[in-house]
């Protein structure tokens, strides 16, 4: 089978991922998923013209004073009458303005002797000055974020204000992910010098924590067609089904035969990327499996490139693929062979990358010392220090 370049790659898993099912959830349990239907406002922000300052609230015709302070405007408690010309009412930041009133006048700037007050500042009052007018932030109606918008803190925040309790998202993945190979250890406190411990399963749904879905974890299970058929049988009510190790070539990488035991079709295997050479995705039904190469960077690598966007595309994301951001190189980075390379490095106190000290699939100390990975194009020359290249954020999934 053909190395597919990894874009096709990406591509073809995503074609096979449909947005899970719509539920309304309550606005902060909503936090990490993505709007099954765009954010409309139900209210206006402000819904009245309101005061950035506290201050005075005057007349925009009538900024000379002096004037008599005739009341309070106070957040959550509106001055309920119109000042006339030569008054003015006292307001606090985010209290509305009252009727006839346009304009704020910042207590620095002004001297109060009992209800008489003055303008002390150098220059004339302003206008108009520190004052949210109606609807500034969003007039009601208005669309405020797309479908397919991650929901953070400030989208919380935004459909909270816009009036809503509830939002449309889709219900979290849930997952299956399994550890496979005679060498794993189950406890790293007990292995054997021929076993290694099982990392990959927890690194993989660490990972995934960015991410809403709920993450079971099965294994390790041994090198054995029947085993990790009956693995994958484990996986039959999930969304997705991840496999770690058994992806390559030799006699004991069985996740291929396995996969085809339990009636899974494989949709493709290998992409022209290093790490990460013998990825694999089938399906069976409307279940997709993941089959993650063993070495620990490898099964990280293309857990980031394409089980957290296939995540992100079953949530219903409308950029599920993490974006790459520009940095600049701090340390010459050598030639690229026929695959695209993901060349695992750190960030400087100067935000510029010098790559890990070893580029080996199975360094996991390496690994951990890396914040980004450079995406260099197959057949590159060698880029040298200075020279601008694109990078993924490891961190919480990246920036998608
Ligand atoms: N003749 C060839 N050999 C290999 C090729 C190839 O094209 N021809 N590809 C290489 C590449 S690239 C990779 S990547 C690896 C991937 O192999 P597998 O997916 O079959 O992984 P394993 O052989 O099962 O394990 C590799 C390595 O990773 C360790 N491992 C596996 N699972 C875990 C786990 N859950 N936790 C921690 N560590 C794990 C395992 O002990 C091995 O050391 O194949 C190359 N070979
Ligand atoms: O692709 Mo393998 O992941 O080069 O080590």
């Amino acid at each position: 089978m053909a190395l597919l370049p990894l874009d096709e790659a990406q591509r073809r898993l995503l074609a096979l991922a449909a947005p899970l099912p719509v539920e309304r959830v309550d606005v902060p349990g909503a936090l990490g998923r993505y709007l099954a239907e765009p954010l409309r406002a139900r209210r206006a922000q402000p819904a009245a013209h309101a005061s950035a300052m506290d201050g005075y609230a005057v007349a925009g015709t009538d900024l000379a004073g002096p004037w008599q302070v005739i009341g309070e405007s106070a957040a959550g408690h509106p001055f309920p009458g119109q000042p006339a010309p030569g008054e003015a009412v006292r307001i606090s930041t985010g209290a509305l303005l009252p009727a006839g009133c346009d304009t704020v006048i910042i207590q620095e700037n002004t001297a109060r002797d009992g209800q008489t007050l003055r303008l002390i500042a150098p220059g004339p009052a302003e206008a108009q000055r520190h004052v949210r007018r109606c609807g500034s932030d969003f007039a009601r109606d208005d669309e405020l974020l797309p479908a397919g918008t991650r929901i953070g803190p400030a989208q919380i925040a935004l459909a909270l204000a816009a009036g809503h309790k509830h939002l449309a998202v889709r219900r979290p993945p849930r997952i299956a992910v399994i550890d496979s190979g005679d060498e794993l250890a189950a406890d790293p406190e007990s292995c054997a010098p021929h076993q290694v411990p099982a990392s990959n399963g927890a690194m993989i749904a660490a990972l995934v924590a960015a991410i809403p879905c709920e993450v079971r974890r099965i294994g390790p299970v041994a090198d054995r067609l029947e085993d990790l058929t009956a693995a994958l049988a484990q996986a039959e009510d999930c969304d997705v089904v991840v496999t770690t190790g058994g992806a390559s070539v030799g006699d004991h990488d069985l996740v291929r035969p396995a996969l085809a035991n339990w009636g899974a079709e494989l949709d493709f295997w290998k992409v022209a990327i290093r790490p990460g050479k013998p990825l694999m995705v089938a399906r069976r039904g409307a279940l997709l499996a993941v089959g993650l190469p063993g070495n620990p960077v490898s099964s990280m690598v293309t857990a980031y490139l394409f089980l957290l966007p296939l995540l992100r595309a079953l949530l219903g994301a409308a950029q599920p693929l993490a974006r790459a951001l520009p940095f600049t190189l701090a340390a010459d980075l050598p030639p690229v062979g026929d695959r695209r390379e993901l060349v695992r490095a750190a960030i400087d106190a100067e935000g510029c990358l010098s790559p890990v000290r070893t580029q080996d699939s199975g360094a996991l100390g390496a690994l951990a010392a890396a914040q980004v990975l450079i995406d260099r194009p197959a057949g590159a020359a060698p880029a040298p220090a200075g020279e601008t290249v694109l990078a993924y954020l490891l961190e919480n999934g990246g920036l998608a």
